[in-house]
């Protein structure tokens, strides 16, 4: 048996799109000479996870994420590549392989609108043929993690987003699957809900070994969740490594905010690259390669009035701005 869950090479899916000049004739042209060309919405993906892994799979939005989780969870078929995941290929072997599966989409919801989500959870333990004693275990479990004891009998339209998005990932993991592939699961959630449910996710991951792929635009989940991350722009995996490469990579840069304690004129400052500088503060981009920390605040120290300094690393965010538009 493969060391990997998800083992992906050389994928890549085309979609045929019509194409058409703008204006109104071109409109009515193209109702009887329709033309056609070919978007890859991946192009050419290589991916391996192992078992056990919480995998973030990030990228810009068109880069190619949902066609990737869609292939994954066989939804779509790809045109090229090789797929394998927990042994099987997805969408050839789909009633057999959704039943490993689990997800959850912070957009969409799998719980029945007007019944509380206990009902849902029951309705799910029929399908998936969960034993009865199993399924009480694993809601009591699921609902002392997230502290939903009463919410679970509330109708879900009743519930605040974060209850609900709480019920959503009981009811995604009531079939105990290997594998969950999670969909901006966080969003629009306040501070506490959003770790509540990365707590979950850890917890989950620790007790019953599930795998995640989590898919986000908010650089936080990943920093609190995720050992690895693949980012994908334009259909191709452009970094795919732990989490903490990540700044390491830029880890050659560090950012200096300054506080003066009398107006400076921009002239003294000229000699730095600054990101930001008003009469009395300045952010000055340092470049550890070409100069030394120390030497350049003691330089700093002696030539200006500096009141407060305070020295950090570039933001996640913007290492992986810059890997997307490498
Ligand atoms: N059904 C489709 N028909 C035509 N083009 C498609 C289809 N699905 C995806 N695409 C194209 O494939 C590319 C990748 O889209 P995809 O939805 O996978 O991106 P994404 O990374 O999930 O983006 P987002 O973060 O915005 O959801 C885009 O250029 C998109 O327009």
């Amino acid at each position: 048996m493969s060391e990997y869950i998800i083992d992906v090479a050389g994928l890549k899916k085309a979609f045929k799109v019509s194409k058409r000049d703008e204006g109104f004739g071109a409109a009515v042209k193209s109702l009887w000479n329709r033309k056609y060309e070919m978007v890859y919405g991946v192009d050419g993906i290589d991916l391996q996870v192992r078992k056990g892994e919480i995998r973030g799979l990030i990228g810009p939005n068109g880069a190619g994420k949902s066609t990737t989780i869609k292939i994954l969870s066989g939804i779509l078929h790809p045109e090229e590549g090789r797929v394998n995941v927990m042994g099987f290929v997805p969408w050839l072997e789909r009633q057999k392989y959704v039943k490993h599966l689990g997800v959850v989409f912070g957009q969409k919801s799998q719980l029945w609108w007007d019944l509380p989500p206990i009902d849902t959870y029951s309705l799910n333990r029929e399908m998936y043929k969960v034993p009865t004693k199993r399924y009480k275990e694993l809601v009591d479990y699921f609902k002392e993690l997230l502290q939903i004891e009463d919410v679970v009998y509330k109708p879900v339209r009743q519930l605040s987003l974060g209850e609900r998005m709480k019920c959503e990932f009981v009811c995604a993991m009531l079939h105990e699957p290997s594998l969950v592939f999670l969909d901006e699961p966080t969003i629009g959630l306040d501070i506490i809900s959003k770790e509540s449910i990365r707590k979950f996710i850890k917890q989950v991951n620790r007790d019953l070994r599930t795998t995640f792929i989590l898919t986000t635009h908010d650089l936080s989940d990943l920093e609190n969740l995720c050992e690895n991350v693949t980012i994908i722009n334009k259909g191709r995996v452009v970094y795919n490594d732990a989490m903490s490469q990540l700044n390491k990579y830029f880890s050659q840069k560090k950012l200096i905010d300054i506080q003066f304690h009398e107006p400076m004129g921009k002239h003294l400052l000229k000699e730095y690259t600054l990101l930001h500088s008003d009469e009395l503060t300045a952010t000055i981009e340092l470049d550890l390669t070409e100069q030394d920390l120390r030497q350049f605040v003691y330089d700093l120290l002696g030539r200006l009035p500096v009141q407060d300094i305070n020295i950090r690393n570039i933001p996640i965010e913007d290492v992986i701005k810059s890997i997307y538009s490498a």
